[in-house]
Order: structure tokens, then C-alpha cells, then sequence
């Protein structure tokens, strides 16, 4: 199998192009979006992933004669026409999304595209899965960074990843949240993220002895040495043995860099090590920490006063160990009726899942006075909407749309970008590095109470009248 991401859909898909196709309606215009409903891990705000791979993916799109070759092995035994129609294939619609790193929320358009139904409909399956996971991980990563801010945090999760595409484009998702470097060699290869790394207990077990084995790998390696010291006892054997091996590096005008724990009390451990790494004249030896971390039990280490400098996250970070999904949607909001654009709904018995039809778009919406986020505002600027800076706003409160708050003092910022028009890519992709300050930017934006780790504050997405209204028409057509 090469590496065409062209059938990395659902085959229903497929069969709605074929029938779409066999009815004549391929060419119809079709508008969805991506949203989700619910935010992870308890938190108070998801950060926006993926967008790079959909570009690639997008820009990329071509059912080559393999793709066709094997559809034709497939039992709805396709027209010949259609397979034609699948060759010429090629993306030509508008898609318009929210950078990388963008603080996002739910109930609010990540996504929008607007194309050929037979072309909108392809991509959802990929769309979904590129922008659910890596969206998840760049939130895990950002919940990590915002309880060790000031520490160094190395990704480390490549060998529990649920395979390599989650692996690297994970270590990528948790640079863009703040991460700094990666233990995955393909990915600093492929996206330039820094690569960090210690050695592994097969190093010291395969020596006779732990003070041989970081003597060697201190000759082998003299300006990049951590050793982990957890193998025997820490205490007893490992950090006596690294401060060993510190002064015969110092010997030769060289410094040990740090030491890895990766068992026992983190807290105590690092504490007593940091203790005799002083005390042998070594303060500026890095204490480095893993197992099994993640941003609650860092938390916790910190709380006790761990002396730990630099944090390796691999499991819970990489698998999103506490939530493995994101629940994004892609729903039909709009489709081409005689010609013209007409709102669509999906009803649910559930009144969360109830579709908001309409296209639309999403605003920041920041105070002048304060320089921070507010709210969120979603609506039709096409329908008459528009919001401008300054121009003073009502916003609903989304339960009691009869309630609102007038706002006069701010700046608007759109959410969604364009980044295909008619089937060009029009949007410059920024560099990773770029992407992690922007993020970092977004973060300064928000108040404390909406990002922290445990029952934040929500933050508002207002729904403007004019959706409102619409969805409330809606609903009642289908339930009167
Ligand atoms: N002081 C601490 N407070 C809270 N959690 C801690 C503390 N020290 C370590 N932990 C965490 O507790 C868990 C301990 O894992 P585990 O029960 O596997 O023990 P271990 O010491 O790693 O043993 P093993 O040698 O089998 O790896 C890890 O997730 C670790 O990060
Ligand atoms: O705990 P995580 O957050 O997933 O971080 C990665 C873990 O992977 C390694 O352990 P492993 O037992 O696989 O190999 P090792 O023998 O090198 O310790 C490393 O020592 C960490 O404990
Ligand atoms: O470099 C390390 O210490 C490392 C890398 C991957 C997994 N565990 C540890």
C-alpha cells in the first residue's frame, strides 16, 4: 500500500458519491463544518491541530489507477462512468479553518467546506481523523504545559502510540502545544522539532556494573550525558555513580547534563538527588523525570516540592490515556436547492445534538480594556451579520436566548481562514515554530478561571439571533 490517503475514507462515502453520481446530483454545493460538542479531560479549552495534514491531504487527493483498480474489485461492481468521474478527480471547492493553535471551543465551526457534495463528502472521514486526534493531543500537551510552564517538556511516547502516524504527528501536536522537543527521530526529521534523549536500563544491565556503564556512555557521548539512575537504587547506586562519572567529565573540561528517575517517589527522590548533586558541587546537573507522568500528577509532584527540571511524557500524553477521543462532527448545514443555498438541521432526540443549520462564521471577540478574550461569537455574516469592531454587540446567553449582554469596547477576530478557494490552496502554511508562538499567544489571551485543569470557568460561544432564529424555524418544521 503507498502512501495515496485517497481511500482513507468510510466506504459510505463512497456509496453516496456513487449515488449521488448515478442521480445526477454530484454536482450539487454542499457546505459542512466541523465541530465538537463536549471538551476533553474535564478542561475548559481544546487546542485547534491537524490543519497541516488536511492541507497535504487535501492538495493531494487523486484516485490513481491502484485506487481504481481495486474499487472495481469491490461487489457494488461501480459503473465504468463513475470510476471516469473518480480518475478526474481533484478538489475544487473552498475550505476555511482555524490555525493551528487557535483556543478553541465547543459548539463553534473548526472547519468549514464548501464544495462539489461528490468532493465535500470524500473528505470527511480523513478530515475527522486527522483534526480529532491531533487536536485531542495538542490539548493533552497544552494541559501539561500549563501546570510545568517554566519546566522543559520532552514527548516520549512514541513506543506506546497507537502506531507511527499517531506517533509522530502526536510528537508534532504536543510541540505546537508548548513541548520542546521530541524523542521520535522521524518526526525532528520531518517537521524539525527538536530531538532530545537519555538511555534506556538495557544500557546498564548489558555492563557489569552501573558505574562502567555511565563511564562508557559518558566516553561515548561526553556532551550529551543523562544518565538514568534508577536501575539498582537510586540513592544508594545511581546518583553516588552519575556524580562519579559528573567528575571525571569535569576532569576533562566537560559537564554532566543531567540524571533521569523513572521509578519510586519522584518527589523524594529528586529531592534527596538534588540534595547530593549540590552538595558534590553539581547545581547545574538537570533532574529529569519519567513514568507514567501527566499533567495531574506533575501537578502533584510540584505541590510536594519536587526538585524536577525536566518532564519525559510518553503514555498518557501520546494515547491520551484519559480520554482517547475527540468527538468532532462533520454535519451538513447547507445544501443547493434550485439553484440556491437553504440552511439544513439533523434533529436528535437529545437536544445538545441538535445541528445549528446555516453558514456561518466564528469571532474572538477581545476587550480593548482588558486585551483579553471574552466570548466567541458565531454568526451569518452573509445573512446581514457582520460584526465590526466596536460596533456595540448583543450577546445571547445560549440558554435563555431572551437574556443578553451588550458589549461596545472590543476587537473582533475571525476564526476561520481560508485556505482553499475553488480548489487552491491560498493559505501559507507557518512554520511548527511559528505555530507554538501563536499558540502561546492564544494562551495569554484567556483568563486563568477558563484554563485550569480542574472544573474551570466556562467560556462563552454566543450563537447570534439570526442562527438562533433559524435553527428554532427549523426545528419546528420538522417537529410542529
Ligand atoms: N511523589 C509522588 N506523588 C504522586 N505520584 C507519584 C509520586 N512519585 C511517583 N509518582 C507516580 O506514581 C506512579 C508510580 O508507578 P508504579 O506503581 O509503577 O511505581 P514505580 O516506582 O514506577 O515502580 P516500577 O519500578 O515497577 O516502575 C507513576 O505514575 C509515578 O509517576
Ligand atoms: O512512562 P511514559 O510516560 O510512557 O514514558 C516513557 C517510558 O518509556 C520508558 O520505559 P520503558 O520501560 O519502555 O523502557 P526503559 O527500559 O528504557 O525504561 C521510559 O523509561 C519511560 O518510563
Ligand atoms: O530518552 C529517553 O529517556 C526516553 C525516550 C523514550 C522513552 N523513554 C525514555
Amino acid at each position: 500500500m503507498g502512501d495515496n490517503l485517497t481511500l482513507h475514507t468510510d466506504k459510505y462515502q463512497i456509496n453516496m458519491m456513487y449515488a449521488h453520481w448515478k442521480n445526477g446530483s454530484a454536482n450539487e454545493r454542499a457546505v459542512f463544518e466541523v465541530y465538537f460538542r463536549k471538551l476533553p479531560f474535564g478542561g475548559g479549552y481544546a487546542v485547534a491541530a491537524g490543519l497541516e495534514r488536511i492541507v497535504d491531504y487535501i492538495r493531494d487527493l487523486a484516485f490513481d489507477d491502484e485506487e481504481i483498480a481495486y474499487l472495481r474489485t469491490q461487489e457494488e461492481n461501480y459503473d465504468e462512468g463513475f470510476l471516469a468521474e473518480l480518475r478526474a478527480f481533484c478538489f475544487t471547492g473552498d475550505l476555511h479553518a482555524v490555525p493551528e493553535g487557535t483556543l478553541v471551543f465547543p459548539n463553534e465551526p473548526l472547519v468549514r467546506v464548501d464544495a462539489r457534495i461528490f468532493e465535500a463528502q470524500l473528505v470527511e472521514t480523513a478530515l475527522l481523523n486527522f483534526l480529532n486526534y491531533q487536536t485531542l493531543i495538542a490539548t493533552k500537551a497544552s494541559r501539561i504545559k500549563r501546570v510545568a510552564p517554566n519546566d522543559r517538556l520532552l514527548e516520549f511516547g512514541t513506543r506506546r502510540a497507537q502506531e507511527a502516524d499517531a506517533a509522530v504527528w502526536g510528537a508534532r501536536a504536543a510541540y505546537v502545544a508548548g513541548f520542546h522537543a521530541t524523542s521520535n527521530m522521524r518526526a525532528g526529521m520531518r517537521f524539525g522539532i527538536p530531538t532530545s534523549g537519555t538511555h534506556a536500563h538495557a544500557w546498564v544491565q548489558g555492563h557489569d556494573s552501573e558505574e562502567e556503564a555511565f563511564r562508557k556512555y559518558a566516553e561515548a557521548l561526553p556532551d550529551h550525558v543523562t544518565l538514568l539512575v534508577d536501575t539498582y537504587d537510586t540513592l544508594k547506586s545511581g546518583v553516588p555513580n552519575a556524580i562519579k562519572v559528573a567528575k571525571l567529565l569535569r576532569e576533562q573540561g566537560k559537564e554532566l547534563k543531567g540524571i533521569r528517575l523513572d521509578s519510586g517517589d519522584l518527589a523524594y527522590l529528586s529531592k534527596r538527588a538534588r540534595e547530593m548533586l549540590d552538595e558534590a558541587g553539581f547545581p547545574d546537573v538537570r533532574i529529569v523525570a519519567s513514568n507514567d507522568l501527566d499533567e495531574n500528577i506533575i501537578a502533584e509532584l510540584k505541590a510536594q516540592g519536587a526538585r524536577i527540571d525536566i518532564w519525559g511524557v510518553g503514555t498518557q500524553l501520546i494515547t491520551a490515556f484519559d480520554q482517547p477521543a475527540l468527538g468532532g462532527v462533520y454535519k451538513l448545514i447547507a445544501r443547493e436547492k434550485d439553484g440556491a443555498l437553504e440552511p439544513v438541521i439533523k434533529i436528535s432526540g437529545n437536544p445538545e445534538k441538535i445541528s445549528t443549520p446555516g453558514v456561518k462564521d466564528a469571532y474572538r471577540i477581545v476587550s480593548l480594556e482588558t486585551g483579553m478574550a471574552v466570548a466567541d461569537y458565531v454568526c451569518m455574516p452573509k445573512e446581514g451579520e457582520a460584526v465590526r469592531s466596536g460596533a456595540p454587540l448583543k450577546l445571547l446567553d445560549p440558554l435563555h436566548p431572551h437574556r443578553f449582554k451588550e458589549i461596545e469596547n472590543y476587537e473582533v477576530f475571525p476564526l476561520l481562514h481560508p485556505v482553499f478557494k475553488e480548489g487552491e490552496l491560498v493559505y501559507e502554511l507557518p512554520a511548527l515554530p511559528d505555530i507554538q508562538k501563536f499558540h502561546e499567544r492564544q494562551i495569554a489571551l484567556f483568563w486563568p478561571e477558563h484554563l485550569r485543569k480542574l472544573n474551570p470557568e466556562p467560556y462563552l460561544v454566543n450563537v447570534s439571533r439570526g442562527l438562533w432564529e433559524q435553527r428554532a424555524k427549523l426545528i419546528e418544521r420538522y417537529h410542529p
